[in-house]
């Protein structure tokens, strides 16, 4: 979590150098909500040590995840910090320690088993009658978009596609961890169907996320003078637009988390 803040500079988000398009969030809030939700992770790995990754687990950490919810939003005053980050860290968090687990294609299975259905239940089912809806679920029933539980019910593609080889592979050619992470949150921007995004701009800020994230690739990204000139053009681009890729920067995150996971893994002989 603390890498993805401090990955700078992040086009639209939080991190070292602004605050992105967020009026009400800054860096030290972002610290505070990490501080907060940080021994929620640990409960859920012991929780999950030795288990099968299925449906009973998932309920069980998912509670643990409402707990760090609330913890993170005692800590930062109401914000909405990181509540998609700690929906796919706790997701990740639960298969890396289960009994499933046994490198990348262990880990996909075990998050696939434990949402299996999730889209339907949550959102393709009774959403009509709710009094209250969160901005996830009045896209899906505006737009259908699956948001984050799509993406988890799908074992994470934009992560285990996307993210994860270009990280990879940045780092395998030398670069820095923040030029690496840079690298893979522009891959995700070009994939991911960020419900933040839609949320705050429709689906014509979705299409403006994803097409200047192609573009910055195309310049090369992190590796050429010409790529970083665009990135900070995007940031300030994005902040004028008011557009924050926040579901990214939750994608992001997991990209992290995997790779030091599969290492862990191949430590304990278990890739
Ligand atoms: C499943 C839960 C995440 C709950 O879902 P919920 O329906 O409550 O929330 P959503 O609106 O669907 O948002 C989920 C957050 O997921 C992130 N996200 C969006 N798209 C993706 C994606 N494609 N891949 C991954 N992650 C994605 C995103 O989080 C980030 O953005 C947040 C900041 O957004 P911002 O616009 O600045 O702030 P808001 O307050 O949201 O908007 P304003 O009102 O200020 O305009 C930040 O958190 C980032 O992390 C989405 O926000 C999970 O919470 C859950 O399981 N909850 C428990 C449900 C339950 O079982 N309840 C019963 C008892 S506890
Ligand atoms: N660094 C960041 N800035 C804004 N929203 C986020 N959601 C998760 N990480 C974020």
């Amino acid at each position: 979590m603390l890498q993805e803040l401090d990955t700078t500079p992040k086009p639209g988000l939080v991190d070292r150098s602004d605050q992105g398009a967020h009026a009400d969030m800054d860096y030290a809030c972002f610290r505070r909500s990490i501080e907060a939700v940080v021994p929620y992770f640990a409960a859920t790995g012991a929780l999950a040590a030795g288990k099968s990754p299925d449906e009973v687990l998932w309920r069980k950490v998912r509670k643990i995840g409402c707990e760090a919810e609330t913890a993170m939003f005692s800590a930062t005053g109401g914000v909405n910090t990181h509540k998609g980050q700690i929906f796919v860290l706790m997701l990740l968090v639960a298969a890396a320690s289960s009994e499933g687990a046994s490198g990348i294609p262990g880990l996909q299975k075990g998050i696939r088993i434990m949402t299996r259905g999730m889209v339907y239940k949550e959102l393709g089912n009774g959403l009509h009658n709710k009094n209250e809806l969160s901005h996830g679920e009045r896209l899906f029933l505006s737009h259908g978009i699956t948001g984050v539980r799509g993406e988890a019910e799908a074992g994470f593609p934009v992560i285990f596609e996307c993210g994860l080889p270009v990280y990879t592979a940045m780092l395998g050619s030398g670069y820095s961890v923040n030029d690496a992470s840079l690298q893979a949150l522009l891959a995700i921007m070009c994939s991911a169907e960020d419900s933040t995004v839609v949320h705050r701009g429709g689906l014509e800020a979705l299409r403006f996320v994803q097409s200047s994230s192609l573009a910055a690739v195309a310049l090369g990204g992190v590796r050429t003078e010409a790529g970083r000139n665009y990135l900070y053009a995007m940031n300030r681009e994005f902040i004028l637009r008011g557009l924050s890729p926040g579901g990214c920067a939750d994608l992001l995150a997991g990209t992290i988390f995997v790779h030091e996971a599969e290492k862990e893994l191949r430590i304990h002989g278990r890739a």
